[in-house]
């Protein structure tokens, strides 16, 4: 196990230059192709996401609570994507997890990579592309809720459990209130989302994304939707991430004091498509990095994925049926497919 107080060395980013020149290689003789993936450096506009005020859903005045839920309903509706500001987790306690997470990619890249903390679940670029517009140039932990507070997951980084622990825990309240009230504008109970979501699916993921010289032609991360109920997301001040909405890219202005918040795949199969599970992305950045770290709202994988109202556009699966038909796509394509293979 390695100790915390190892200084930020040089040497702490993975070697994703190698990784990416590769595949520039083996690919060379390749027709470049373009999917629409690529990412770009011209100016682009920054959108201001639909910016919600969550302290309507607690308000003693029933237009105001109703006025609340109908927003997070249309922004999910039509976006797919929005903030959301008063949602009850403190800044200093994201100011804090901010700096530990500094301090653990900081962390010789050899040491993240052989050292087994937070449960081996660290990567770096990635192992399945097979063209670089499949590459992302970050590295990341994911960490199973259930392993958030085993010490043995931290070596010497103690401090850094705690406050996981603690954003773990509010990252929680927050997604299962939103989804809550998103089952229910759909005609469900929210009791459902109780009983299928499990601990043991969801997730957090640290995010660290390197300074990048070919920003021009390669992501921090690849365009994605994902593969869950519901993602909250705390980004730092620099920006870069980008949603499509339409067929059109927009980047995200970021907001101090504002969660995002997206919707996965599993919402809109069980939306039958009311809410969008819009595609995103974060552009790479020649001169400076990004920290970013989301909460991954799952149901348990034996859960049924069904459909708010017959005829359902798409057949019903397990979670653990949809991870497996991702990871495939992925092994096989280097892309996710997602849920168009599961539309009747
Ligand atoms: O870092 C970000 O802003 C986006 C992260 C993301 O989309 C993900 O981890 O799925
Ligand atoms: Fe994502």
């Amino acid at each position: 196990m390695f100790k915390e107080n190892t200084t930020m060395m040089m040497d702490s980013n993975p070697p994703l230059f190698d990784q990416y020149e590769f595949l520039l290689q083996s690919t060379a003789h390749l027709q470049p192709f373009n999917n629409g993936n690529l990412p770009t450096n011209s100016v682009m506009e920054e959108c201001q996401l639909p910016l919600i005020d969550l302290k309507g859903l607690k308000s003693s005045d029933e237009k105001e609570r109703v006025a609340c839920r109908r927003e997070i309903f249309e922004a999910s509706e039509e976006w797919g994507f929005f903030q959301v500001i008063n949602h009850g987790i403190h800044t200093e306690l994201l100011n804090r997890m901010n700096k530990e997470q500094i301090k653990l990619f900081g962390v010789p890249f050899e040491k993240k990579f052989t050292s087994g903390i937070l449960d081996n679940s660290y990567r770096w670029g990635t192992p399945t592309a097979t063209h670089p517009n499949q590459f992302s140039w970050s590295e990341a932990f994911h960490i199973p809720l259930t392993k958030v507070s085993e010490a043995a997951c931290y070596g010497d980084f103690i401090y850094l459990r705690e406050v996981m622990e603690e954003v773990a825990s509010a990252m929680s309240k927050v997604a299962r209130k939103l989804a809550g009230v998103l089952v229910e504008s759909m005609g469900q109970r929210k009791e459902l989302l109780e009983d299928i979501c499990d601990e043991s699916t969801c997730f957090l993921r640290l995010n660290h994304y390197p300074i990048c010289p070919f920003s021009g032609e390669v992501s921090g991360l690849v365009p994605h939707t994902d593969s869950d109920f519901l993602t909250i997301l705390h980004q730092d001040s620099g920006g870069g991430l980008q949603v499509m909405k339409g067929s059109q890219w927009l980047a995200v202005k970021p907001n101090p004091q504002a969660l995002v918040v997206n919707i996965g795949d599993l919402l809109q199969a069980w939306s039958n498509d009311t809410y969008k599970s819009a595609k995103h992305r974060v552009v790479a950045n020649p001169m400076r990095e990004r920290y970013s770290i989301a909460y991954f709202l799952c149901p348990s994988y034996h859960s049924q994925i069904g459909s708010c109202r017959e005829p359902s556009p798409y057949r019903h699966f397990t979670f653990a049926e949809y991870r497996k038909q991702v990871r495939d796509d992925v092994e096989k394509t280097g892309y996710k497919i997602g849920l168009s293979n599961f539309r009747l």
